[in-house]
């Protein structure tokens, strides 16, 4: 597809090491000025190189605040090579036009492996075995080692994770209960629990799925680990400010809880040369990984062709599709039509004055696609016109009273 802004000007800058599929996408689809960074940048050069690029793609570590994203004057869509979206200020980016896409899918697999796994090291108390084997010491012994067969899992998040954390228990002989905010379908012999209290005092291993909202933030506290089974784990894969990281650093030193691996943490390295400190290092009882739930090379390679796929259809062709703060639309293709973009705030009249303008140009409209959600309208128009006049009508959709953007896509 030819577009109307040469792709060999589009930048694309990708941020975070994301898999090396991503750069193939692009690539492939023309796209030939990729700059690719192996870390995160510090916020002051990020405001440098996002000023210039018209894609950027970043996972957990980089922060797209409000601030960030002013920096970035022609930024036209963002792709988080991840599911979490918490790092970037959707609101800002939609009311400046700029959709954001993410995976939400590829890496559940792998934090569900993750999850299982540390319920066995966990019930079997290999953390403590295996730091004291590590310092010369040898304790061998069954006390205070578990099977995972007939213990009860409590998930709380039931979603595309959790889900998968349960039917993978299950088939150990795990009796899975759930709490989630939405009522949901139950996989297997799963079950809801009648609240979030009945199913911490139920539980033996208890596993947060939960996206990082307004709700979640600090929803497991003090309260919530004192109404855990005394001697029962507690998983946190999601968010690091979903759980109380002191108090849990607390239950763990007075063995209220036997153990927990904590992957997820209020504050984390920005870079693998920065240190890591937390209240949970030290403790023998604590499994902690450096946010790796969805780090395996399978999820990354699928969230690099995923995401970078997304960014390239909206580049190319407009398509909305999935993105997580903007109206959706699902475009075909109109290879004969010159198809316009024009993003405005959600205002009453914006429409009719837009059909005006090609009613005054006399412009046949070929096919016309609007979506819009509170805040953003979105609507794509392919007409028959020539490339001169495609562009005079985007200057002119660009000065009608709302617009965020306006584009000639091809
Ligand atoms: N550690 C890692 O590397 C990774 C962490 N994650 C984290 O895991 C989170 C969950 O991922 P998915 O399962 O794919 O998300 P999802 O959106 O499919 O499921 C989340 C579930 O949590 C529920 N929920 C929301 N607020 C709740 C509340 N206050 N109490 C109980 N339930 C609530 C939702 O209704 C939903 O069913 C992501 O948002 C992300 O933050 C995701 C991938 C990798
Ligand atoms: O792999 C990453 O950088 C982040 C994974 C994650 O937390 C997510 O997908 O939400």
């Amino acid at each position: 597809m030819k577009t109307s802004f040469p792709k060999q000007d589009i930048r694309v800058l990708l941020l975070e090491g994301v898999s090396q599929t991503a750069v193939d996408v692009f690539q492939r689809a023309g796209y030939s000025q990729i700059e690719y960074h192996k870390k995160s940048l510090p916020e002051n050069e990020l405001k440098e190189r996002i000023a210039e690029a018209h894609i950027v793609g970043l996972r957990s570590r980089t922060q797209l605040t409000a601030d960030v994203l002013e920096h970035a004057r022609r930024l036209i869509a963002v792709g988080c090579f991840c599911i979490g979206t918490n790092q970037v200020d959707l609101g800002t980016a939609e009311r400046l036009g700029v959709p954001v896409f993410n995976a939400p899918y590829s890496n559940t697999r792998s934090v569900a492996e993750l999850v299982i796994a540390e319920a066995i090291m966990l019930l079997r108390g290999i953390p403590q075995k295996s730091m004291q084997c590590h310092r010369g010491g040898w304790a061998k012994s069954a006390n205070g080692s578990y099977e995972a067969r007939d213990k009860v899992l409590g998930i709380i998040g039931y979603g595309h994770i959790g889900t998968q954390v349960g039917v993978l228990a299950e088939s150990m002989g795990m009796h899975v209960i759930f709490h989630d905010v939405e009522t949901k379908l139950s996989m297997g012999n799963a079950r809801a629990a009648a609240s979030l209290q009945d199913l911490l005092q139920r539980s033996d291993v208890v596993t947060l799925h939960v996206p990082e909202t307004p709700s979640t933030k600090m929803m497991f506290g003090a309260r919530e680990i004192a109404a855990m089974r005394k001697g029962a784990v507690l998983i946190n894969a999601s968010r690091g400010s979903v759980v109380d990281i002191e108090a849990l650093a607390e239950a763990l030193r007075s063995e209220h809880l036997a153990g927990a691996a904590v992957d997820v943490f209020p504050t984390e390295p920005k870079s693998n040369d920065d240190p890591f400190v937390s209240p949970l290092v030290g403790l023998d009882n604590a499994i902690l990984t450096p946010h790796i739930g969805g780090s395996t090379l399978e999820a990354q390679d699928n969230i690099g062709i995923e995401v970078a796929s997304k960014l390239v259809r909206y580049s190319d062709n407009g398509s909305t599709l999935s993105a997580v703060n903007f109206p959706e639309v699902s475009l075909p293709e109109h290879p004969k039509s010159r198809r316009l973009l024009h993003i405005h705030k959600n205002v009453p009249g914006v429409l009719s004055r837009i059909n005006e303008l090609f009613s005054a140009g006399n412009i046949n409209i070929d096919a016309q696609f609007l979506q819009t959600d509170a805040e953003v309208g979105y609507v794509v128009i392919d007409v028959s016109a020539g490339e001169d006049q495609a562009d005079e009508l985007k200057a002119k959709l660009a000065t009608i009273p709302g617009t965020l953007r306006s584009r000639v896509l091809y």
